[in-house]
């Protein structure tokens, strides 16, 4: 290791001194100013981590959905797996470390993981479309190169077929070409055959509208869709020519808000779905004929491949095992669905994807999904072996295992994938027949509500039984509890977030009144017992899409009675400015005092 060298061109990516980051639950994320020096020693550590394992390491350049100005960094294992917990420490460490301490650090983790300096090293790397990407994506290459490493950089990818790229090279390319034109012939051909087995009712010309959350995902799938398009016929919005990248679109704010994106007109009964900045979520939804919103998380996604899978395991007569892994956020009628109704064993992990990945891959089959719409499907070899075997089976079961070998191939078994689970989806749907809202039918989802508390320092939360309950602070957990007994069907839990300075607070119950107030009621409970700063939380009622919900949403405040005197805390977008102006009006012909503050929605 050239130490001359590294000082040297580490002062060209100097670090702000003073600044702390944590890599966190998808690495380093934070304003893209504050980044160029974390994104030099990334490089730094890639190129270790690739001596160490002698692999190929991924670098992707993204902060997923958080705003266009943030920008993040995460490392990629040689299996297309999220980096190892022991080199979170050290990337922290290397992060953090101020100029004149880079050098023992360096030294310090080579030693203690056994680096033989000697060996190649070689790096991939990918990034996002915002405008900061490319320049933090040198960076990292200066990184890879000032240890002698060799790189190759893919230019802007989504983060999933980053990930893929590094599944594909360490594995001598029995999982795919370690192209872009690899992974589209690789999914899209795994589609069509799929497809073709879907017995065509005549009238069913396959159409989806996708939200592209303005981010790379547009990109990419617009540079796809003729590999598939005699199958599936996508009408892309939000695709970054003219908004901003997650701005009032993408997974994450259809997810969050329960709402659909802007910029895209929904007709009812059309299935559509949203991204997220970087592609790796997926959620879809669709308007009822009285125009009500219907979204589909992450939770009916696994229902649904997973009753798919299980259904095509009995088909071929094997007793191979299959579980769904989720989080403490998935909804508690998709668990009771999973588990009483499908007999499908569920499992919870910790938030963040790492976790369920591993979990999943304990079955033969294990399919994990945040509620949020991240995950996929992973396969043993065990299930690869019995394909292999089956050409000896009788025709049908032979058809059922063909199936399987398709599915297979298009799901991205490195990192869950918008674009592949989409396909994955759409051609579930076309197989079993189903409609949008014959999917969503399964079962109903409990109402719920997800709040953020600020706190001055939210490590004082701790938490245990995957993170449903809190260990610290004192009397915290006592004080849920009680809560929770006041509403029926009701839960709720709080952890602190890996990635915002936010504790979150999740509540469910039998009706969204119940679960707005126990939600509000934890959060209260948090501000007291965890150090609350700023504002303590307050009832809170969403103005809705248009004047005549938002009137209606107030006035149901009054009906309840308790919002008398109460703060109403409505909270409107650009857009929706013009209802707070009329909500205004209602406040002053109305008896009961509002104290209305305006917030920006994001
Ligand atoms: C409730 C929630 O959606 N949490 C998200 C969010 O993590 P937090 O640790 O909750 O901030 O970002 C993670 C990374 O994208 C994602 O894996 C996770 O599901
Ligand atoms: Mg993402």
């Amino acid at each position: 290791m050239d130490l001359g060298a590294v000082t040297k061109y580490s002062a060209l990516h100097a670090k702000p001194s003073g600044l702390i980051l944590q890599y966190g639950t998808a690495g380093f994320r934070t304003k893209a100013e504050h980044l160029d020096h974390v994104m030099f020693r990334m490089g730094l550590l890639a190129a270790l981590r690739s001596k160490q394992t002698k692999s190929t390491i991924g670098v992707m350049v993204t902060a997923s959905h958080n705003p266009e100005e943030d920008n993040g960094v995460k490392l990629v294992d040689p299996l297309g797996e999220m980096l190892a917990p022991s080199w979170e420490e050290h990337a922290t460490c290397l992060a953090n470390a101020e100029e004149q301490d880079m050098q023992r650090v360096l030294i310090d983790i080579s030693e203690k993981e056994a680096v033989n300096l000697q060996q190649d090293a070689f790096v991939v790397v990918g990034r996002d479309t915002r405008p900061s990407s490319e320049k933090l994506s040198q960076s990292v290459i200066d990184g890879v190169t000032v240890l002698g490493g060799e790189f190759h950089d893919y230019g802007l990818l989504t983060t999933p077929q980053l990930h893929y790229m590094v599944y594909c090279r360490n594995t001598g390319s029995r999982y795919g070409k370690a192209t872009l034109e690899g992974y589209y012939q690789k999914l899209s051909k795994a589609f069509m055959e799929l497809i073709k087995q879907a017995s065509c009712s005549g009238d069913e010309y396959r159409s989806l509208k996708v939200d592209c959350a303005n981010g790379i995902g547009a990109l990419k799938l617009r540079e796809m869709e003729h590999y598939f398009s005699q199958g599936l016929s996508v009408q892309l919005f939000n695709d970054g020519s003219k908004g901003k990248l997650n701005h009032l679109c993408g997974a994450d704010f259809v997810k969050s808000h329960q709402k659909p994106p802007q910029g895209m007109e929904i007709k009812s009964n059309e299935r559509c779905c949203s991204f997220d900045g970087d592609a790796d979520r997926i959620v879809y939804y669709y308007h009822d004929a009285d125009g009500h919103f219907h979204l589909i998380d992450g939770d009916k996604i696994a229902t649904l491949i997973s009753s798919f899978l299980k259904e095509l395991l009995v088909e071929i007569g094997e007793s191979l095992n299959i579980g769904v892994v989720q989080t403490a956020y998935a909804n508690g009628s998709s668990t009771r669905y999973l588990e009483e109704v499908m007999k499908v064993p569920v499992y919870c992990t910790k938030t963040g994807v790492k976790h369920l990945h591993h979990k999943a891959q304990e079955f033969d089959i294990g399919v994990y999904f945040e509620a949020n719409g991240h995950g996929t499907a992973l396969f043993s070899t065990a299930v690869e072996m019995k394909i292999k075997q089956s050409e000896q089976l009788e025709e049908k079961k032979r058809k059922a295992a063909k199936m399987l070998e398709n599915i297979i191939d298009l799901f991205n078994q490195a990192a869950g994938d918008a674009i592949s689970d989409m396909l994955v989806i759409e051609a579930i749907l076309a197989l079993k027949g189903l409609t949008v809202q014959q999917w969503d039918a399964l079962y109903t989802d409990l109402p719920n509500r997800q709040l953020k508390v600020q706190v001055a320092d939210r490590r004082v939360i701790s938490t245990t039984n995957a993170e449903r309950q809190a260990v610290t602070p004192p009397g915290l957990q006592e004080t849920i509890n009680d809560l929770v007994k006041k509403y029926k069907l009701s839960r709720a839990f709080v952890r602190p977030s890996g990635t915002e300075d936010v504790v979150r607070v999740y509540a469910e119950a039998d009706s969204q009144e119940s679960a707005d107030h126990l939600a509000c009621e934890v959060s209260l409970a948090v501000f007291q017992l965890a150090g609350g700063i700023g504002e303590r939380p307050q009832p809170e009622f969403k103005i809705g899409h248009s004047a005549a919900e938002t009137t209606c949403n107030i006035n149901n405040a009054f009906g309840l009675g308790t919002a008398n005197r109460h703060t109403v805390l409505i909270q409107c977008s650009d857009s929706s400015r013009s209802f707070a102006k009329e909500t205004r009006a209602l406040k002053m012909t109305s008896t009961v005092a509002i104290h209305q503050q305006l917030t920006m929605i994001n």
